[in-house]
């Protein structure tokens, strides 16, 4: 049953009755909603960058995209209904709390036992992100930064884990507006990874299947990645006519190593065989097994497939339990130092990603994979 424009003031009144403050990111999805419900999709210009209350609003409203009006009401209330059940029940709201968010059904944030889990959730697109859930997923790291969990966990619903940015959202793109396109998507992208790079708490990264690019590439701002041995790491970026961006272009240099030099057999005199791994993975767009990402230092641990659910969430549950202010601290020990680095590393990589989306490489790779030519 739709929402009736009463349904819609009412809900307005419940919100000024809230016993509770719902929180910043509960509060900038009913503002966006709001602004959906009575006036339809954003249409007023994006506030500077300093002018942080006002552009948080604007990407909340923004990312709503063309939402339609009585869908927004519809989700409006609902939302405000939720928080008014909550509030009364427990006297407590956890943002998000195992409901889908509204506006979007492609990601999942649920708060239980001290951990939030933020699931990617278009499994029949094998977990691309869209613009929209690149916003979202920002909005659910700032919430779970703020509220009681003790860790964080990104994951994927179905096989993949995620296969990177969807390629669609280069398409439809008016002629005229490549260049704008291009500029916006690499603000987006350098505001998705300096979330990340920022997060306060232990991250954790449930690999539930094959990733493809940036979310290979952002396992590196990871504190612990958990793989299923089903799970495969690839980042074709030259096949893609893109570079690499997450800050793999410095963690994963760091954390694989110098160049291996391997010697050929003396016998057959073999010539000497010297690439770095990161250099093999990043440049030659070599597919990596979860057990070679283990050796190379990017994931943690790898578990049967079979056995992959089970024995992940009981290790977490018992991390969650954990003193929060002490593993907080003690990640911030183990990153601040670099923190300044990777924000640079992060514009620098995000520029030059800027540049490669104008280029002929990057434009027949996307036509070749949009018309079926091509798959990885
Ligand atoms: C603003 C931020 C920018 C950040 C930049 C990041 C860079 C990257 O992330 S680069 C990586 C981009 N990803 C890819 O190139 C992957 C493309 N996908 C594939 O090659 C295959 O789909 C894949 C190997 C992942 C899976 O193959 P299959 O198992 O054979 O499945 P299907 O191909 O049939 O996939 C099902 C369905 O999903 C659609 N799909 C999958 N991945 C993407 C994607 N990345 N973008 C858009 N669509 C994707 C695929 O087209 C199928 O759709 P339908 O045909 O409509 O069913």
């Amino acid at each position: 049953m739709r929402a009736s424009q009463k349904d819609f003031e009412n809900a307005m009144n419940q919100v000024k009755l809230l016993k509770k403050d719902p929180g910043n990111e509960v509060k900038l999805k009913l503002y966006a909603l709001y602004k959906q419900a009575t006036e339809g999709p954003c249409n007023v210009p994006k506030p500077g960058v300093l002018d942080f209350i006002n552009k948080a609003k604007w990407d909340a409203w923004h990312a709503l995209g063309s939402l339609p009006k009585e869908t927004s009401r519809q989700n409006y209330v609902d939302l405000v209904s939720s928080l008014s059940a909550s509030s009364e029940s427990s006297g407590q709201v956890t943002p998000a709390a195992d409901r889908k968010q509204p506006g979007s059904d492609a990601l999942v944030v649920t708060s239980q036992d001290g951990i939030t889990t933020i699931t990617l959730n278009r499994p029949d697109k094998k977990n691309a992100l869209t613009p929209q859930m690149y916003h979202d997923i920002m909005l659910a790291l700032e919430a779970a930064s703020k509220d009681d969990s003790a860790i964080a966990v990104l994951t994927g619903n179905g096989d993949y884990y995620c296969s990177g940015n969807d390629l669609t959202n280069f398409t439809d793109i008016p002629p005229g507006e490549v260049e704008d396109r291009a500029r916006s998507g690499a603000v987006l992208l350098r505001d998705f990874v300096d979330c990340f790079i920022d997060f306060p708490k232990p991250l954790v990264a449930v690999v539930n299947g094959p990733a493809v690019g940036i979310s290979v590439t952002l396992l590196g701002l990871f504190d612990i990645v958990y793989a299923t041995d089903r799970a495969t790491f690839h980042t074709p970026f030259s096949h893609l006519g893109q570079s690499p961006e997450g800050c793999s272009s410095y963690t994963f240099p760091k954390m694989m190593g110098p160049s291996k030099v391997i010697f050929g057999n003396l016998k057959t005199k073999c010539n000497v065989i010297s690439i770095p791994k990161a250099t093999e993975m990043l440049v030659f767009g070599k597919k990596l097994t979860a057990r070679e990402a283990c050796t190379q230092g990017l994931v943690t641990e790898v578990f049967p497939d079979s056995t992959f659910q089970k024995e992940v969430w009981v290790r977490l549950k018992a991390y969650s339990k954990l003193p929060p202010n002490a593993m907080r601290i003690s990640k911030q020990v183990i990153r601040n130092r670099e923190k300044e680095k990777l924000h640079a590393i992060n514009a620098e990589e995000s520029s030059i990603l800027q540049e490669r989306w104008l280029s002929d490489e990057c434009m027949n790779a996307i036509v070749n994979f949009l018309s079926k030519k091509a798959k990885l």
